[in-house]
């Protein structure tokens, strides 16, 4: 589709990218707040490849990413100098909650606009076409067909992976979040919940902040007594309460655990069947679910192949660190988890 005109120089592809980086790291810090929208980011550049504006989508119903771009140059006074666009998705092309972002570019001075991703909802696809065609066309290009680009639409792949999920499957993205000790135990020591270290910690409560529900299995609960809170990073303002669901086949869910959860702001589900859950938390709406339970439950869901990535926290390894590990079920090794987006953009 890239359709390049006499006389529209585009920017040294450095700015393209340092301008995706920076609306892919605004993208990522709203991860948990979006569903069931997926998280987007878009940046403006001026005809000199220089960072206009960087916006991203805050919530659904809210205004898209791009016209948060649009909006915050036209409160900087350089709403006229934005020459190009950088999208994580492509822009929609429907009225839904709002009017379409795909108009809104065509209706502003931006002449070209970059995309790091094809939208997988069938409602709301076909904004580049609509873009490069009839009146006052745009340039439009993708990030897979620049060679020099490409870690960055893995980038845009794994921001977009929990929407996509739910909009193509029908089920959101699942991650498994395990802690293991030196001794390869998921078992904290007597009197505690867990061992990992600080930086893990904050990593796991970045995870929560960013997934759309928590899954835990009754074995944990009857154990821990566990929070699910976020507590060691800031949670989203104002967003709906969080589903918590239970994996609880005979009924032993604390009716006080339960109360405690929903006063600190969580939706308590329990659920007695492992294989009906990703069909129940696509139909809330859940783009992307964290599992936090104990060996027996994640026994069942590697069993199930209920999983898209697997996070391992290995504790007590050299230097007092913990030791990563992400796996993903499916693709190949080029891909990039939605965890790894967390750990390098995450606030
Ligand atoms: N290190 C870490 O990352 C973590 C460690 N833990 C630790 O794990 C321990 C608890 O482990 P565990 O007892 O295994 O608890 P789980 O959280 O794994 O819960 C187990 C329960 O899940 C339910 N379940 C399992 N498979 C299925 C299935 N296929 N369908 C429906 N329900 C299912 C069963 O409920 P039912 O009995 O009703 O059949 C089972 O008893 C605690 O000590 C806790 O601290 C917990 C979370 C994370
Ligand atoms: N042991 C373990 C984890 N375990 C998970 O965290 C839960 C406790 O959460 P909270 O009550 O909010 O502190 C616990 O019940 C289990 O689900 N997580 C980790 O990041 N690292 C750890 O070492
Ligand atoms: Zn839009």
């Amino acid at each position: 589709m890239e359709t390049q005109r006499a006389g529209s120089a585009s920017p040294p592809l450095a700015a393209i990218k340092e301008g995706f980086q920076q609306a892919i790291k605004e993208a990522t810090r709203k991860m948990g707040a979006t569903a069931p929208n997926p998280a987007v980011g878009c940046a403006l550049l001026d005809g000199e490849g220089r960072l206009l504006a960087v916006g991203a989508h805050p919530a659904a119903g809210q205004p898209h990413a791009e016209v948060m771009a649009l909006e915050q140059a036209r409160q900087k006074g350089v709403l006229e100098q934005a020459r190009t666009a950088l999208v994580t998705l492509e822009p929609c092309n429907h009225h839904g909650r709002t009017p379409p972002c795909s108009e809104k570019l065509k209706n502003s001075p931006v002449q070209t606009v970059w995309i790091g991703a094809r939208d997988p909802n069938p409602q709301a696809m076909g904004g580049a076409e609509y873009l490069a065609e009839g009146a006052s066309p745009k340039i439009v290009r993708f990030l897979a067909d620049e060679p020099e680009l490409r870690s960055l639409v893995q980038e845009c792949k794994a921001l977009l992976a929990p929407f996509a999920s739910r909009v193509t499957r029908g089920r959101p993205w699942l991650t498994v979040k395990q802690a293991l000790d030196g001794q390869g135990s998921m078992i904290p020591p007597q009197g505690r919940k867990t061992f990992t270290s600080p930086a893990s910690l904050r990593l796991a409560h970045q995870l929560r902040r960013a997934c759309d529900a928590v899954v835990t299995g009754i074995g944990t609960v009857l154990a821990d007594d566990p929070s699910f809170t976020v507590r060691h990073v800031s949670d989203h303002e104002g967003r709906a309460p969080r589903p918590l669901i239970v994996l609880d086949r005979q009924g032993r869910l604390p009716a006080a655990w339960r109360q405690a959860r929903e006063a600190d702001g969580f939706h308590v589900e329990q659920c007695h069947d492992l294989s009906a859950l990703p069909a129940l938390l696509g139909q809330m709406g859940v783009n992307w679910c964290l599992i936090e339970a104990g060996p027996a439950l994640l026994e069942s869901v590697r069993e199930a192949g209920l999983w898209d990535d697997w996070l391992t926290i290995h504790h007590g390894g050299k230097g007092g660190e913990d030791h990563l590990s992400i796996i993903l079920r499916e693709g190949n090794s080029e891909n990039e988890s939605p965890v790894q987006l967390l750990r390098r953009y995450g606030e």
